[in-house]
């Protein structure tokens, strides 16, 4: 082992006894239980229903609850308590007793809240739990959560109790340690993509989810499509704003992202006064808490900006004729005579004629109002600190695909031929397939947002964001075409069908699920593979596991655009040390009183451990006995006099 690396080792490290202490350590966390993931997919935009799955950690709380407190606590007391744990701020605004009643109440809370966070903290060496507290009251955490039955310690215990409420410090103490619990609740967190759009408020879900310390976020088209838009992408700009407004979602926009929509709303105003925009009424009414926007105004915008976007791609689609979907520029394929339009061979009659700022010389071309406003808009994106922030956070725990502790997470496809082989995907000279294009797109992907030389090749790379959207080779989005134009303008559901790429036929069959992760070099006998991206049907029949058990798709609708299809709210994955079990989430609604009692998950068991899963059964297991491997040699060294021992005082 090379010496230099071993001295700084000896840094953090600097004699005997700490090398031997870490050691000891070390090991000792290889044998204790793993902790346990939680995996979402597609939850696009539905910041309320994801709080609620993400604090109450997809029911596991209050399943450990009923495990602790059956047989003493009823279960209405029980539900409190849950809710308590993912709401503390409210439900303490809530309860209405007389001021003993309360102190009392209080008190039996604090004792309840202990006893939780032991049970849920036992799984974890000490010093993790310690990272894990709150700043301001890691002291009195730790005395409690070390105390023993010892007649004495349960004394100290309930003085310090009485204390808490005496100083009237009691609300921020059960806030802090409702947010402790939750934490210990949950290891790490897996987001399968598609964070953005339909739902009202994604900035609210990067928010908490930037705030969360482990997480690790797989690229979904519609992460990478605001992405895109972030790197300054102008068509994909059109993209976001499009889909905000067809579901009426101005807050992300103006509220959230600071996004200036007034030169878009003067000018659709003025294009398409006479216009009543009929196919662009958005899909939702009264979503927006600050400054509603007149719904007939929003139809004006949808249609400006929608008009605006497929200008844009097609200009994007002349530069790129790489991309073969010059079928796709069809703004240009257009006969206004006729009343209809050319796809794939065929006429289709148009619902919508009105193209007031449509030049039929040069259909792509942006009218100077229309230059002028993307240029207000490109600027407001550029600008937008809290996008970039969020932006940033997606490239820094994101990536198009991980491996982790057995599992492979990607939130599309890995595209195929009919006959289950990897589909060779061309870029420049090479053609990609499998784990190899993956890794390409990775690299493509950072590019766009990182270069900042504004070179051709970053410019590429930013168009390349618009095709990984919508691009049917591409892995996040796995479809022929995506069908806008033909969703606004043409009538009925003819030449509309997004045709699935074979792959998600394919995983029906465990053979095929076995090679995909034999790709990622994963052992196919014991690993899964995990998708979101395509809203599982259970109303249909349609089952989240596929390949007999090999592959989940866990998109069961926490869209509620989605949920008439699904016919639920949405799957979340639980790896726990025991067992991988799906979570079957009902419809989340706030404006019931008892939502949180019809709100608890079905829990299915899919998969029973073996044995019980240890952190030395773990990819950090793996690093953690490198380390310790490292750190026996630098033992060796202090005791050979190889490297001398710095004592400490
Ligand atoms: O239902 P909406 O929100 O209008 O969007 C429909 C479009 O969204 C897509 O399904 C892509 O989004 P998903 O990744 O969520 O499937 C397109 O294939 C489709 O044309
Ligand atoms: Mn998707």
């Amino acid at each position: 082992m090379d010496i230099k690396y071993l001295q700084l080792l000896a840094k953090e490290y600097p004699n005997v006894e700490t090398v031997a202490s870490e050691i000891i350590n070390l090991n000792a966390i290889t044998c204790l239980p793993k902790g346990t993931e939680l995996f979402f997919s597609d939850i696009h935009g539905e910041y309320e229903a994801f709080l609620y799955q993400l604090r109450s950690a997809s029911g596991e709380i209050k399943n450990k609850i009923d495990q602790e407190f059956c047989k003493t606590v009823t279960e209405q007391e029980r539900i409190q308590l849950s809710r308590l744990i993912c709401y503390p701020e409210q439900v303490l605004s809530e309860v209405t007793f007389s001021k003993v009643q309360l102190r009392e109440w209080k008190k039996i809370t604090i004792y309840r809240l202990v006893h939780m966070c032991k049970t849920v903290s036992s799984k974890y060496t000490r010093s993790k739990v310690r990272k894990k507290m709150p700043k301001d009251f890691a002291y009195i955490f730790d005395e409690f959560l070390n105390v023993t039955d010892d007649m004495n310690q349960e004394y100290y215990y309930a003085k310090i109790i009485d204390t808490i409420l005496d100083i009237q410090m009691e609300d921020n103490f059960i806030i802090a340690i409702c947010e402790l619990i939750r934490k210990l609740s949950v290891d790490r967190l897996h987001i399968i993509g598609d964070i953005y759009d339909r739902g009202p408020r994604p900035d609210i879900i990067m928010e908490e989810l930037h705030n969360y310390q482990d997480v690790d976020i797989q690229w979904g088209n519609h992460d990478i499509s605001w992405m895109g838009a972030a790197a300054g992408n102008r068509a994909l700009m059109a993209n976001v704003i499009r889909m905000a407004i067809s579901y009426n979602n101005f807050d992300v926009l103006e509220d959230g992202y600071g996004i200036n929509l007034r030169a878009l709303s003067n000018f659709a105003a003025e294009t398409y006064k006479e216009d009543d925009c009929k196919q662009f009424m958005p899909h939702v009414h009264d979503r927006n808490q600050f400054d509603p926007v007149d719904f007939l105004l929003a139809a004006k915008m949808h249609k400006a900006i929608t008009i605006i976007q497929l200008k844009l791609e097609g200009q994007l689609l002349n530069r790129h004729p790489e991309y073969s979907m010059e079928d796709r520029r069809l703004l240009e394929k257009i006969n206004i005579e006729k009343n209809s339009v050319a796809i794939d061979g065929k006429e289709y009659p148009l619902i919508d004629c009105n193209f007031p700022t449509v030049n039929t010389e040069s259909p792509l071309e942006l009218s100077q109002e229309e230059q002028y406003l993307m240029d207000v808009l490109a600027h407001s994106f550029h600008n937008s600190r809290l996008l970039h922030k969020h932006i940033r956070f997606l490239y820094a725990k994101g990536s198009m695909y991980k491996k982790i502790n057995g599992n492979l997470l990607y939130h599309g496809c890995i595209p195929m031929t009919e006959e289950g082989e990897f589909y060779p995907v061309s870029f420049g000279n090479k053609d990609y397939k499998g784990v190899e294009l993956l890794d390409f797109l990775d690299v493509m992907v950072n590019k766009a947002y990182f270069h900042w030389d504004n070179t051709k090749e970053q410019e590429e790379a930013r168009d390349f964001l618009w095709y990984l959207w919508c691009g049917s080779n591409s892995p996040l989005f796995g479809k022929s075409k995506l069908s806008m134009f033909e969703n606004y303008f043409i009538k009925g559901s003819k030449g509309k069908t997004e045709i699935y790429n074979p792959y998600f036929r394919l995983i029906q069959q465990e053979e095929i699920c076995k090679k995909i992760l034999k790709e990622f070099d994963l052992d196919e006998n014991t690993s899964h593979i995990i998708n979101g991206h395509v809203p599982v049907r259970l109303k249909e029949g349609e089952s989240p596991i596929k390949g007999n058990g090999r592959l989940f798709i866990i998109d069961g609708g926490l869209s509620k655009a989605y949920q008439p299809k699904t016919g639920i709210a949405g799957y979340t994955l639980i790896y726990s040390s025991r067992h991988l079990s799906l979570a079957e989430h009902k419809p989340f609604c706030p404006e019931k009183e008892d939502h949180l009692i019809g709100c608890a998950p079905a829990l299915k068991v899919v998969e029973t451990m073996p044995t019980r899963i240890l952190v030395g059964d773990t990819d950090n297991g793996t690093i953690i006995r490198e380390r310790i491997k490292e750190l026996r040699i630098l033992l060796n060294h202090y005791r050979d006099g190889i490297i001398k021992e710095t004592k400490q005082k």
